[in-house]
């Protein structure tokens, strides 16, 4: 017993290296270890209801029997079952609720559901249902959204949204680059509007999902229920939606729901790692609905914002973090929130770990030798492309892109003549990470940046900065 407690905690701990903190705190936080049969070497685990048990086992069960099978030296099967009294079968019988239990199947996505009456979904019960359905993570809401300039836009567009949707701004699309916080935005303007009330047909969908979703309706013959569903829903959130390139049926599909929510005033938010005229791929009928309601993008937080968000983080995880702390990581970790989480969480097992009540500054350069080093030290192309994508507010994916417009045209030639600078690449070899451009475009870039920061006093200021944030 006291060995499979141990094991789930070190397969907990194990899983949060590889898996973002909402999807622990959604999926792995709420299992619980029953038992281990020695004889059959099996780990009975339970989850909390049907909708749960099935993406666990669907998306973790392969991870956590490798890890299982690692602890206990020999090949373990994982079962999971339904707790007794989870969120399903904790819905009073007699309850006279259209909601029905989340289907079973992985494959059930594109049933219908039930029309929801919002003022049955009172009880708790219920509303671990709706909740559950929606796929949103509870955690993920305004109230530990942290703002700053680079989001607060997004932020107000999506308060606005939460308050009035279907009506403001439809569709909301909000894009930037990884780990900067779109998900986080999107699920709270879910988890806002469930609470409200004001819709109950919710629903959080990641594109590849959705993808998904249609080949399965496809195989089954099953695009009515599958168009019943996506149409009926009160507000669609759907991430990531440059998954859709070349994925010509799914656009297709998207595209009615597109039509028929927002005729009917549902509101839809997408977001994407691009605005839409940069979406690759992707019809361009889908393109000019994208934009035609509000696009904004989530910036970069700059230091000030970085600090913030670890200072919050840590109190939330009940860390004592001085300020001092959060500058040291917030200056030598500058691309994206998520990798803020991963360096608290790195810096905080660290000093439980070594038995260090106060984080210092010396605790985190150990505890971050790694990621410090990537960071200082070594120059990489891949580094100045985001140094100087941050500095110039574009997006990463605007050096390797073949678009040309002067904003993003001179950053890209800056960060070209660095990496010939700061780095042994070679031209061609550059050429190569610039998205497979040619040798002598480097070089023209090199010789006019070279020529230009001679002369202008402003960019050799600016090339200055870049110089030293590259070299720590
Ligand atoms: N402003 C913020 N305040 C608090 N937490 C944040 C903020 N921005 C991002 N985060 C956290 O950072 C992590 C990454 O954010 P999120 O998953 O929303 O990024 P994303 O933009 O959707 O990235 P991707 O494109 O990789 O999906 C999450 O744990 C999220 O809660």
């Amino acid at each position: 017993m006291v060995d499979m407690k141990e094991f789930w905690q070190t397969c907990v701990q194990r899983l949060e290296q590889d898996l973002p903190p909402q999807q622990i705190s959604a999926w792995i936080r709420p299992l619980i270890p029953l038992a281990f049969d020695e004889t059959q070497a099996v780990l009975r685990v339970s989850a909390p209801n049907r909708f749960k048990l099935d993406w666990v086992r669907k998306n973790f069960s392969h991870q956590i029997e490798i890890l299982a099978s690692e602890w206990y030296e020999r090949p373990v099967q994982v079962a999971f079952e339904l707790a007794a009294g989870g969120a399903v079968g904790a819905r009073p019988a007699a309850a006279p609720l259209a909601v029905q239990a989340v289907p079973a199947a992985a494959g059930a996505e594109a049933q219908a559901p039930e029309p929801v009456a919002p003022q049955q979904a009172a009880s708790a019960a219920v509303a671990d249902v709706v909740h559950d359905r929606s796929r949103l993570n509870t955690e993920l809401r305004f109230d530990n959204f942290v703002t700053g300039k680079a989001n607060q836009l997004a932020r107000a567009a999506a308060l606005q949204v939460a308050e009035n949707p279907g009506v403001s701004y439809n569709p909301l699309f909000l894009y930037g680059g990884v780990g900067l916080g779109k998900t986080h935005l999107i699920h709270a303007i879910g988890n806002a509007l469930l609470q409200s009330g004001k819709g109950t047909r919710v629903r959080y969908v990641h594109a590849d999902q959705y993808v998904s979703d249609v080949v399965k309706a496809y195989q089954r013959k099953a695009f009515d229920e599958f168009k019943r569903y996506y149409h009926s829903l009160d507000l669609l959130l759907i991430d990531d939606i440059q998954f859709f390139a070349g994925k010509n049926r799914t656009q297709e599909e998207f595209f009615y729901a597109f039509e028929a929510m927002v005729a009917q005033r549902k509101q839809i938010i997408i977001t994407s790692d691009t605005y839409p005229k940069e979406l690759s791929n992707i019809d361009s009928r889908l393109i000019s609905r994208f934009d035609s309601g509000l696009t904004v993008a989530i910036e970069p937080p700059e230091l000030e914002m970085r600090v913030a968000i670890l200072l919050r983080k840590a109190e939330t995880e009940g860390v004592t973090m001085p300020e001092e702390v959060a500058f040291f990581i917030a200056k030598h970790l500058r691309s994206n929130v998520r990798e803020l989480e991963g360096a608290l969480r790195k810096v905080s097992a660290y000093a439980r770990f070594h038995g260090r009540e106060v984080l210092t500054v010396e605790v985190c350069k150990d505890a971050l030798k790694d990621l410090l080093s990537v960071s200082n030290g070594q120059i990489t192309v891949e580094n100045i492309q985001k140094t100087v994508a941050d500095f110039y507010k574009i997006k990463v994916a605007d050096m390797y892109s073949k678009r040309r417009p002067a904003n993003i045209a001179l950053p890209r030639q800056i960060a070209m003549y660095l990496a010939k600078e700061l780095t042994q690449k070679s031209l061609p070899e550059i050429g190569d990470l610039f998205g497979g451009r040619d040798h002598t475009t480097v070089l023209h870039a090199v010789r006019k940046i070279s020529d230009a920061r001679s002369k202008q006093t402003e960019l050799n200021h600016a090339l200055h900065v870049l110089e030293q944030t590259l070299k720590g």
